[in-house]
């Protein structure tokens, strides 16, 4: 940012204090030409309405078609009129204005700084380029660099040697389709604003979609978008879903035709311009949904007919009528002065300050990859238009087949460890009941989110059709799942430490079993929360002209703080913690089990437990170098992209995101192996629960004692081998009794 800027208001007659700013309309023009909106086809009844002289008899029809009167689209030769309303604004409160005037539209900041000094009016000028079709060639043949150059230098030392400085980049033009210019004016501008750090205001092309897809664009190209204002969404965003999504990325919300009471809209005919009423019921919508600072508003004056003089409502209608008309609609006084610039407190920030490093955040989801990844740019590296890129056949086949093992091997093989755990008493062992919380978990991931995500990802490429609360779900049960997963490893690994390490500590039961477990899964639903709070479903810009949807997790730009606090807090207490406990724990396993010195006469029956013993603990010690393998490469990209910003947003590509999480996802499918199918006090009870399924076998309690340990017998078995051994050693039997009561109870 230029340091002289930072923390300051720049009009064209100098910088002054945020202080000093007061009521701010933040899209005007004082000087405009604006007829490259201009209409040529007038109504079939008026076909000569571009040659009649603006007089009372003929302001009913420049009303209702504006654009098809060219004499009412100047300013020019207007200053009179517009300086005696400018001191009419201040004379009922008004302070300052935004001139969003750009080149294409006949930008004058010399005559800018005529009217500040004539009227005490602060006045900040706009820097950049109106909309491709008014662009001199100039703009056209320039280089990206040579756009930013100039935009840096009219914000630093004025345009064309004026020596008169412009405060805002905007307003910056965009037709719709955005236009291979445009992107690059686009491109250009975000430079500019991260080397000023001053905000930029947007005219997006005439369609829903349009806010978005400019967003999308600066941010890419690392724009601010905290700091950069949409404008025009009275004639852009008409449904109040689509504006909730939209207001969720970050950017000021800008209502600026406000003044404009005729609903026929002449750039698009089949699309009803609000009226001042409708406008303030969508402002009330953003205001109820926590935007308040967020919110601006403006008349974007660039005709006569809309001037007082021309018995238009003038800069001043805000102030004299909208207002009274917001508070009567039940919003409150102070909004009013958030959204005119009158609240002294905000405005320094709200307008120029450290740009965000950082717009949006997603955890489970794939917001970068949907919203950031390379549009616009062939091959050869020339400029298109957006279009999707589906993700390679191949990569998405690969993703199919882990999916496809993730539902297969997790759905089943826990499945029928649940149903063992929940038939044969015996078998609800201390640890089983604690591996119970990994394959409750892994199998409803297996069966409820993989199958979404293999239809999303795989099936569809990332065209979500299942709404908004599916989606939620989606994503809350995967985050709870990971964490239970994480959490429930956690566990284990403390109680074989204690089993093993500690075998006098006071260990917990089966009821103390169920307590932890019901604990973690309290700690997991309670810390997966942002997950279903910020989980959205959006059309899919990529691919907005087919509806596709977009499902994840988005977090506001203005929450970058909290943002940042949560998953580094995730990254500390659910990896990196818990590495750290499962490793301090697994080590003096480790040592004490194959280190150990056995006393006496070692039977088979020892040697086998010995060996059991061993199995059990590279078993712990496989798990704990899978998740770190796992989950790993999950978290370093989660922290990259996070902190440090290594990634490009281009480099957040669909294959890396798509594959990193499922190496994580796939981490489940290890554990039900290596708990699940590979444990042999399980597949003992998998083969009896078969005989049953077969009426081959009457269980009872006591034949599965034949095929299972001692109950509790993992916590056991260290106990249970020194026991053996010191029967073989032929010592004292009530002795040895006793010491087995004191470590095993
Ligand atoms: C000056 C300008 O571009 N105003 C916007 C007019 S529009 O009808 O909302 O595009």
């Amino acid at each position: 940012m230029a340091e002289d800027l930072k923390g300051k208001i720049q009009t064209v007659l100098g910088c002054m204090d945020p202080s000093q700013l007061g009521r701010t309309l933040t899209h005007e023009h004082l000087w405009i030409d604006a007829s490259p909106l201009g209409v040529p086809t007038c109504p079939p009844f008026l076909p000569n309405l571009n040659s009649l002289p603006f007089n009372m008899d003929n302001l009913g029809f420049i009303r209702q078609f504006p654009y098809s009167h060219t004499p009412n689209l100047t300013l020019h030769g207007e200053e009179q009129h517009v300086m005696e309303e400018l001191k009419f604004y201040r004379q009922h409160g008004g302070s300052s204005m935004v001139e969003c005037t750009t080149v294409g539209i006949s930008n004058n900041i010399g005559m800018l700084k005529t009217m500040a000094e004539k009227t005490g009016v602060n006045i900040i000028a706009g820097a950049g380029y109106y909309v491709d079709s008014s662009l001199p060639s100039e703009v056209h043949s320039a280089t990206q660099e040579q756009l930013v150059s100039t935009m840096v230098q009219d914000v630093t030392q004025g345009p064309a040697g004026t020596g008169i400085r412009c405060g805002v980049i905007g307003e910056i033009g965009t037709s719709w389709p955005i236009t291979a210019t445009e992107k690059k004016v686009l491109v250009a501008t975000a430079a500019a604003q991260t080397q000023l750090g001053c905000p930029v205001i947007i005219h997006p092309g005439r369609n829903r979609a349009a806010p978005a897809e400019v967003i999308r664009i600066l941010a890419e190209a690392g724009g601010d978008i905290g700091r950069t204002v949409m404008s025009h969404l009275d004639r852009s965003i008409y449904d109040k879903g689509e504006l909730s999504e939209f207001a969720a990325l970050g950017s000021y919300l800008e209502w600026d035709l406000f003044g404009i009471e005729v609903s026929y809209y002449q750039q698009v005919s089949d699309v009803d311009m609000p009226s001042d009423a409708q406008r303030i019921q969508m402002v009330k919508h953003v205001l109820e949904e926590g935007y308040e600072d967020r919110v601006v508003i403006a008349h974007d004056i660039h005709t006569k007919h809309r001037l007082m003089h021309y018995g238009g409502h003038g800069y001043s209608h805000i102030l004299l009528n909208v207002v009274p008309m917001m508070l009567a609609r039940g919003v409150s006084q102070e909004q009013t002065n958030i959204m005119n610039g009158s609240n002294t407190d905000t405005d320094p920030d709200n307008l120029y300050g450290n740009p965000y490093d950082h717009l949006y955040a997603y955890d489970y989801g794939d917001l970068f990859d949907d919203f950031y990844s390379t549009l616009g740019q062939e091959e050869d590296g020339t400029d298109t238009q957006p279009q999707d890129r589906p993700a390679s056949l191949s990569f998405r086949a690969a993703l199919g087949v882990v999916y496809v093992l993730i539902i297969v091997i997790c759905g089943v093989g826990n499945l029928v460890f649940l149903v063992v755990i929940g038939r044969y008493k015996k078998a609800r062992t201390k640890t089983n009941l604690l591996i119970a919380n990994l394959a409750f978990s892994d199998f409803v991931v297996a069966v409820l989110c993989v199958p979404f995500s293999l239809d999303y990802y795989v099936i569809h490429d990332r065209a979500w059709r299942y709404g908004g609360e599916m989606c939620a779900v989606v994503n809350y049960v995967k985050t709870v799942s990971l964490h239970v997963s994480t959490n429930a490893l956690v566990v284990i690994g403390v109680d074989r430490y204690i089993t093993i390490v500690r075998p006098r500590w006071r260990r917990v039961g089966k009821t103390g079993a169920m307590l932890v477990s019901a604990g973690v899964w309290l700690l997991s639903i309670l810390i997966a929360v942002p997950s279903a709070k910020f989980s959205l479903v959006r059309p899919n810009l990529r691919r907005h002209h087919q509806g596709y949807s977009f499902c994840g997790v988005v977090w506001n730009a203005r929450h970058l703080t909290v943002y940042k606090g949560y998953y580094g807090s995730m990254l500390a207490f659910q990896f990196v913690l818990p590495v750290v406990v499962m490793a301090v724990c697994s080590l003096p396993v480790i040592w004490k089990v194959f280190h150990r010195e056995l006393p006496g006469i070692l039977t088979d029956a020892i040697r086998e437990k010995v060996q059991r013993s061993k199995r059990k603990t590279l078993r712990l010690v496989l798990i704990l170098a899978l998740f770190v393998l796992c989950w790993a490469p999950y978290y370093v990209y989660a922290a990259l992209r996070d902190f440090h910003h290594v990634l490009t947003l281009t480099d957040l590509n669909t294959n890396i995101f798509y594959a990193v999480e499922a190496a994580a996802m796939g981490n489940s499918v290890i554990n039900t192996c290596v708990y699940v199918a590979f444990n042999k006090n399980v597949t003992n009870f998998v083969r009896m629960l078969a005989k049953d399924c077969r009426g081959l076998h009457q269980t009872t309690e006591s034949n599965t004692q034949q095929i299972m340990l001692p109950s509790d017998g993992e916590e056991e078995e260290y106990d249970n081998i020194t026991l053996l051994s010191y029967i073989g050693r032929s010592e004292s039997f009530r002795q040895i009794f006793d010491r087995c009561q004191e470590t095993t109870l």
